[in-house]
């Protein structure tokens, strides 16, 4: 869908290229996180994709369309832009913020008005409430969401999302990611969006560029990979420690071997409570209850098999048990995830990424 072609940005003024040679693809209905220290040259590289900033050199497609020498004006109508600002106009309502591009685009009124209400919807802010505010009576959260409405306004196939989420408290921005998230879902845009927050662009990024010094990009892979496998040791120092955590919460408990469990139902007269070397669970009205024997634990540790691995140590830690019971979205009982499936999963990814990582440190001369 996008494609930088070798581009590059020199600043005038002496120093080296802000962006140096940078080649990337964005694929249709992804999100690609840009990431890396200040001054790497993330906001100048989505910059140029919208053409506020001017290449120096190299070249831009959009769908396989040479980009890079028509009119700024008539490209941006085709890419929502988002910034941490949020740059709402002061003096216009919610409805005219959002509805500036389709005004300039000239739609008529009926069509801007209807518009304005869905996006305010699909964001979750009730439009007989929000339409007529100005941006001084919103909160950080609803100005940043009307930044969204306002750049998904004429359907752009194509965001740019700039720190959208850099100025709001932690939790706000957590609510915030999980909504844009969810919009996603139903939107599909093709987005490329700065952040210099790993937690962040993990969170968020179908797949992530990490920038290393001088503009160039460091690796350039899905966050599964780039904790599992960084590609150098600069890589592997910018995600920091934590690494095998990080990966515990992308992967479902479902890709580990489940061990199949004893099942007592409810109607069984008598329940053994204690003893015997294997585990059996009560289950009453196809709910898992409790072991009636072999568990360490004091409590059930249960999740659901949409959930993360992460998840389940934190439920097995929960219930001081090493064995979770990992259930069917509908709640079926499909089986158990030991500590040890964890451990020896986990203790091969920690191994494979620190092994990449000090292989290629010194294949580096
Ligand atoms: N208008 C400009 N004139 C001269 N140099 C600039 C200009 N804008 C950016 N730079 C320089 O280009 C480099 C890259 O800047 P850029 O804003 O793209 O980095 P960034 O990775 O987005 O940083 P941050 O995370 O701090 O926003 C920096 O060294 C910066 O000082």
């Amino acid at each position: 869908m996008i494609h930088l072609d070798r581009v590059s940005k020199t600043y005038p003024g002496p120093g080296a290229p802000a962006v140096d040679e940078l080649s990337l693809e964005v694929h249709a209905g992804e999100i690609v996180v840009l990431l890396g220290p200040s001054g790497c040259g993330k906001t100048t590289t989505m910059r140029m994709i919208n053409r506020l900033i001017e290449p120096t050199s190299g070249r831009i497609f959009f769908d396989g369309e040479d980009v890079t020498n028509v009119n700024a004006d008539q490209l941006r109508r085709r890419i929502g832009y988002v910034i941490q600002q949020v740059g709402l106009i002061p003096h216009l309502t919610v409805a005219a913020n959002i509805g500036m591009v389709p005004r300039a685009l000239g739609w008529d009124k009926k069509r801007i008005q209807a518009r304005v209400t869905e996006l305010l919807d699909l964001l979750g802010l009730d439009p007989d409430v929000y339409r007529r505010r100005y941006p001084k009576q919103l909160s950080g959260g609803e100005q940043q969401r009307i930044g969204v409405a306002r750049a998904l306004a004429a359907d752009p196939p194509v965001m740019l999302m700039d720190e959208p989420f850099g100025a709001l408290d932690p939790m706000i921005r957590d609510r915030l990611q999980e909504e844009f998230l969810a919009l996603q879902e139903k939107i599909q845009k093709t987005v490329v969006f700065v952040t210099h927050d790993i937690e962040e662009a993990i969170k968020l990024g179908d797949r992530i560029a990490i920038f290393g010094k001088g503009g160039k990009i460091a690796q350039f892979d899905t966050p599964a990979r780039l904790l599992s496998h960084p590609a150098d040791e600069f890589v592997a120092s910018f995600i920091g420690s934590g690494g095998s955590v990080r990966l515990l919460g992308l992967q479902p408990v479902t890709d580990l071997p489940l061990e199949s469990i004893d099942i007592v139902e409810s109607s069984a007269v008598s329940v053994p409570d204690a003893g015997g070397a294997s585990r059996a669970l009560w289950v009453e009205d196809g709910r898992p209850m409790r072991w009636t024997r072999g568990s360490r634990g004091d409590a059930l540790a249960v999740v659901r098999q949409s959930q993360s691995q992460f998840d389940a140590l934190d439920a097995m830690l929960g219930a001081h048990d090493d064995m979770a019971v990992v259930v069917s979205d509908d709640g079926r009982v499909l089986g158990g995830l030991s500590l040890n499936t964890v451990l020896r999963h986990t203790a091969g990814n920690g191994r494979e990424a620190s092994e990449s990582a000090r292989a290629d440190h010194e294949r580096t001369p």
